[in-house]
């Protein structure tokens, strides 16, 4: 299968008073690499997430950006394309909420990716050929919740939503997965989890993902390549090993801190009872237990 790449060229977004959310971003992501888009809170990765998905035009006028995926155009000039929905068909979305529909099986939210490839009385009777219900149990079983396969979304918490979520991205055969902060709110390891099964979709099946994160740290150890935006601009494209502490200084100035939250505490920064910073989940079993 063929997963696609990503062309943004000269994209601007102003919205309302004149703030402009994007200001000239290009970037590049070839087919099959695994991206990072960072910054500090109201730097615009959403809004760029927004724009690929072809939920949101640029601004309208001549020269005001264009997006390509797959070599198709979703907008240009603050239009969007005519084939936006047959590319949409293509992307698996994993976002931080309303990912899944709660009152339905994890499983029938999995298999609601193949959809596209059914027919119409198939989907609107939620009835799903038995080859697909494999399926969908074995990329359950890729992103480790196979055993919550027959239970209500809503029951799920939310690092395993996220995953049931891209299970859903590897049965519908997406060729290009964006996932807005897929692991804010979560404690470290189920943030880990997630992010594990995202590199496993990547390096496994070969897709694209841009992975928008407010923690830097997670960007290092999982993409190899982050881009940083900061006020609508890219200030920084390339080896996400390159951002260190002082670089991201360099690039936020105190914003910088944002990135860094989060961070597995040091014990030098954990007080006594380990309530500063986020303690591991084994970590605050036992200090519960110490207690
Ligand atoms: N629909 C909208 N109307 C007006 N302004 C908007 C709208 N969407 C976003 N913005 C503004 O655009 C800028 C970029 O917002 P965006 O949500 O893309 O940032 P972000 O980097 O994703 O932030 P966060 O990490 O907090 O989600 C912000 O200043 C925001 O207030």
């Amino acid at each position: 299968m063929t997963h696609w790449a990503v062309e943004v060229r000269n994209l601007s977004k102003t919205f309302g008073g004149g703030r402009k959310a994007l200001d000239g971003v290009s970037i590049t992501v070839a087919a099959g690499e695994m991206v990072a888009l960072i910054g500090a809170s109201g730097s615009g990765k959403s809004t760029l997430l927004r724009h690929l998905s072809g939920l949101v035009a640029g601004d309208r006028r001549a020269g005001a950006g264009a997006i390509k995926i797959g070599g198709a155009a979703v907008q240009a000039n603050g239009r969007l394309s005519a084939d936006v929905r047959r590319i949409r068909g293509d992307v698996g979305f994993v976002f931080q909420q309303f990912n899944l529909v709660n009152r339905l099986t994890v499983i029938t939210n999995v298999l609601i990716g193949t959809l596209g490839r059914l027919p119409l009385w198939r989907t609107l009777l939620f009835r799903f050929p038995e080859t697909e219900r494999r399926r969908a149990i074995a990329a359950l079983q890729r992103v480790g919740i196979a055993d919550w396969a027959f239970q209500r979304a809503a029951t799920l918490s939310g690092g395993q939503q996220q995953r049931a979520a891209i299970a859903r991205a590897m049965v519908q055969g997406a060729k290009l997965v964006l996932a807005d902060e897929p692991i804010a709110s979560l404690d470290p390891e189920a943030a880990r989890r997630v992010m594990e099964s995202l590199a496993e979709l990547n390096r496994g099946d070969g897709v694209t993902v841009i992975v928008s994160l407010h923690q830097v740290q997670f960007a290092m150890r999982y993409c190899p390549r982050t881009i940083a935006l900061r006020s609508g601009q890219v200030v920084f494209d390339g080896p996400s090993a390159a951002l260190t502490p002082q670089k991201l200084a360099e690039l936020y100035g105190a914003e910088a801190e944002e990135l860094l939250l989060g961070e597995a505490p040091t014990p030098a920064k954990t007080s006594p009872r380990g309530t500063i910073g986020f303690p591991r989940p084994v970590e605050a079993l036992a200090i519960a237990a110490a207690g």
